[in-house]
């Protein structure tokens, strides 16, 4: 078996995203996407994704240069040969991903999110290499499947007119019955049994009669309410109080550490995060002050799955909760997440999946979700086999952008609609 990996070859895509709100404005019809693909010189071929925008796309490019040469199984070897890879100083001083969205923008989180995609491409291609699922390679499945939770958003019915973009029957969600009709479609649909709303949209008092009506169609069901820090503390604990029988955890309600451990202090609610701690260096601060009771990996921020059970292991001795946050993404990562999620001991809440929102995928076969649950594959690698004609079209749109679309930014959608939206200061209520 000869494991070097002799061509790595990079597409990003554009994926159709509907109009979902949150606090920054409102997705683009089209975001980007990164799908890695590695082969070995035995012919195997493993596939990773992550982000997509421009400043991960400069760093993937010098980095898969690195990779011929090497051996998949070297996977300790990706995160020297991210050191190796230079970072434009701009793209990262004083600069936020998404408005903030992403957390803190650091060189290592930059070049980590970029290692997590070859990382599970390497892992793809020693599965299959081996014969062994992606879970074994981390040592193993503790659970036959992975719950997620339905993604709620606000939402318009369509993309501006005029804007290109694709349509579906969601219909809009702008108020409670909205918002309980969307989650009612999602429990239909998937499966699903707990429900996270994405915040920050209304002002809280509309945002707290939303879960209120979604905790009278759905009594007993986990709920989570997610404004993106846009919450000064005493908003925070306003909503703690009058939320608290019904909420699951509250995630990111305020911005940064300092005023995270502030609300936590102050409510028995746990809060959550996938803003306030994203790189390791996060750590100590958040959980020696009480700041955070549960943390949301993204596997992408952490730079990969092995990575991310590392952390669990963190989170395990602090006794603080760990589950899965979610961005907009393709079918690929929503395995690697199963896969890892799979690993994990002590996985108590569900994940996040932006995954139905995505009419697009770049798999032969979409992920299917059944009583709200992934079955973890058991089949060589990840599982799941690239569609060459579906990833053809979708980096055909990439190429066919004039490059409005190549880097996300949903505040900029928002001013199609309402010239002159800019993201409101943080805390907006
Ligand atoms: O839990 C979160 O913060 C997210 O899922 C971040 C995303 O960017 C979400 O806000 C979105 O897709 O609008
Ligand atoms: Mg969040």
């Amino acid at each position: 078996m000869n494991l070097t990996i002799t061509d790595v070859r990079l597409t990003p895509v554009l994926v159709a995203d509907p109009p979902l709100l949150n606090t920054q404005g409102v997705h683009q019809p089209y975001t980007p996407r990164l799908i890695v693909e590695v082969e070995t010189a035995d012919g195997v071929v493993g596939v990773g994704e992550t982000y997509g925008d421009t400043k991960y796309l400069e760093l993937a490019r010098p980095f898969a240069e690195r990779l011929r040469g090497r051996q998949v199984s070297d996977l300790n070897g990706l995160f020297t040969v991210a050191d190796e890879v230079a970072v434009d100083a701009a793209r990262v001083l004083g600069q936020t991903d998404v408005g903030g969205l992403r957390g803190v923008q650091t060189a290592d989180k930059l070049r980590l999110s970029v290692v997590s995609g070859f990382e599970v491409a390497c892992l793809d291609a020693l599965g299959r290499a081996l014969g062994l699922p992606v879970h074994a390679l981390l040592g193993g499945k503790v659970r036959d499947s992975v719950e997620y939770s339905a993604y709620l958003f606000y939402r318009w019915a369509a993309h501006p007119a005029g804007v290109p973009a694709e349509t579906d029957d969601w219909g809009a969600a702008l108020d409670p019955a909205g918002v309980v009709a969307q989650a009612r479609r999602f429990t239909e649909r998937h499966g699903f049994t707990s429900f996270k709303l994405k915040g920050g949209v209304f002002p809280p008092e509309e945002e707290i009669a939303a879960v209120r009506a979604l905790a009278e169609a759905f009594p007993g069901h986990p709920l989570r309410l997610d404004p993106n820090g846009a919450w000064s503390v005493a908003t925070s604990l306003k909503v703690a109080r009058e939320l608290g029988d019904v909420l699951e955890y509250l995630e990111d309600p305020a911005l940064g550490t300092p005023a995270m451990a502030e609300v936590a202090a102050g409510t028995g609610v746990p809060l959550a995060t996938n803003m306030c701690v994203t790189t390791f260096g996060e750590i100590e601060e958040a959980f020696t002050r009480g700041a955070v009771q549960v943390i949301l990996s993204d596997h992408h921020y952490w730079g990969g799955l092995r990575n991310t059970r590392q952390l669990a292991a963190v989170c395990r001795t602090f006794g603080v909760g760990v589950s899965m946050h979610s961005n907009t993404h393709l079918g690929i990562s929503l395995a690697a997440m199963t896969h890892v999620a799979a690993t994990v001991p002590g996985l108590h809440h569900a994940c996040d999946s932006h995954y139905p929102w995505q009419s697009e995928d770049v798999l032969t076969e979409r992920l299917v979700f059944e009583g709200g649950r992934l079955a973890v594959p058991d089949a060589p690698g990840l599982g799941v086999e690239l569609d060459r004609e579906r990833l053809r079209r979708l980096h055909r749109r990439w190429l066919d952008d004039d490059g409005t679309l190549r880097d996300r930014d949903d505040a900029a959608a928002m001013r199609v609609a309402e010239p002159g939206w800019t993201a409101p200061a943080v805390p907006r209520w």
